[in-house]
């Protein structure tokens, strides 16, 4: 399979143990799995903690399916950027004779792509993307910003592989702030600090770094340079499995990218700067299961209480 990345021992042996336990079900394609109860409870869990945090400071809440318009992609610049991680729903346009032949060769799993055509959706690369055009359709934004919750929703990345902490389709909890620059960096960098805070309340052995994107080619390499040089990215990173830690939340500070792109103003009239974060959430209940044990009934008691409490 194109890009399929293999396993380290101790990954795959993680992920046969996770599905042992019924933590997660395999569908056959690497990167795609079901939750157990288990493992869905202590994702909802977290999720809740992050929406209190939230709600605390006034976040007003959105939510989006997990796809986005076509256009608004092409617009952004992600396929210069991420032209490996993309995907696109096509969709069967055609006669009734074609829709046989597409039958046919379905059912014979040989190739029937020449029966579809690209539609105007493509999958969700970021749970943030949908906020920005949303509140530059309300004009410019009030005095000091706002602060967006879109929620915990599928994002798709393409790349396969056999750890189970690199998905196809994962939960991203994210959190939006539109401002001024001043505003838009001093939030990114409260958060990160809260973050890294929330994350070890929970016993995870969590540190953060200066990090930078998954750019594709040559190009990319510069480019991911050029934001770790002027610190864009930060990440939090835990022990899953694996030789070195993983990247369990990001912390983005995008400059006027998103403001210009969709025309959001400040209420003085200037380009407005934005930032998200993302809490990658199959990764953080990972690094629990991984941490303190398969069965949240033996975690340690302040972790317990900070995830259940009410
Ligand atoms: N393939 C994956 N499988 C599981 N979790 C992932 C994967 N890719 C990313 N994540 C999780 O999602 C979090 C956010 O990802 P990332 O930093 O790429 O998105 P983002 O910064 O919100 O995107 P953008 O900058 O485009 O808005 C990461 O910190 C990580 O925990
Ligand atoms: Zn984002």
């Amino acid at each position: 399979m194109a890009g399929y990345r293999e396993a380290t021992p101790d990954q795959a042996q993680y992920l046969d143990e996770l599905v042992e336990a019924g933590l997660l079900i395999p569908s056959g394609v690497p990167g795609v799995y079901g939750r157990g109860t288990t493992f869905e409870d202590i994702r909802t869990r977290f999720d809740d903690h992050v929406s209190r945090a939230a709600a605390f400071e006034g976040a007003e809440s959105l939510r989006f399916p997990p796809v986005l318009p076509r256009r608004q992609l092409e617009a952004s610049g992600y396929l210069k950027s991420f032209p490996h991680l993309t995907g696109v729903v096509y969709a069967f346009e055609g006669s009734e004779i074609q829709a046989q032949e597409q039958a046919r060769l379905a059912c014979d799993h040989e190739d029937w792509s020449e029966h579809q055509h690209m539609s105007d959706l493509v999958l969700m690369p970021a749970v943030c993307y949908p906020v920005y055009p949303a509140i530059a359709r309300r004009g410019p934004l009030p005095a000091g910003g706002v602060i967006i919750d879109p929620g915990a929703s599928y994002a798709f990345r393409r790349e396969p592989s056999g750890d189970p902490a690199r998905l196809q389709m994962f939960h991203m909890r994210e959190l939006v702030r539109i401002a001024e620059p001043d505003t838009v960096q001093a939030w990114r960098d409260g958060w990160r600090d809260r973050a890294l805070e929330l994350l070890r309340g929970l016993g995870l052995d969590a540190r953060f770094d200066v990090a930078s994107d998954p750019f594709f080619g040559r190009s990319g390499r510069m480019m991911a340079a050029s934001q770790r040089e002027q610190e864009l990215k930060f990440e939090i990173l835990a022990p899953i499995a694996g030789p070195e830690p993983t990247a369990i939340a990001s912390f983005n500070y995008h400059q006027e990218h998103f403001g210009a792109l969709h025309g959001i103003t400040t209420a003085t009239g200037e380009t407005a700067h934005t930032a998200c974060l993302g809490f990658g959430q199959e990764r953080i209940v990972l690094a629990l299961l991984k941490t303190h044990g398969l069965d949240p009934a033996g975690w340690p008691a302040e972790v317990r209480d900070a995830l259940w409490r009410a």
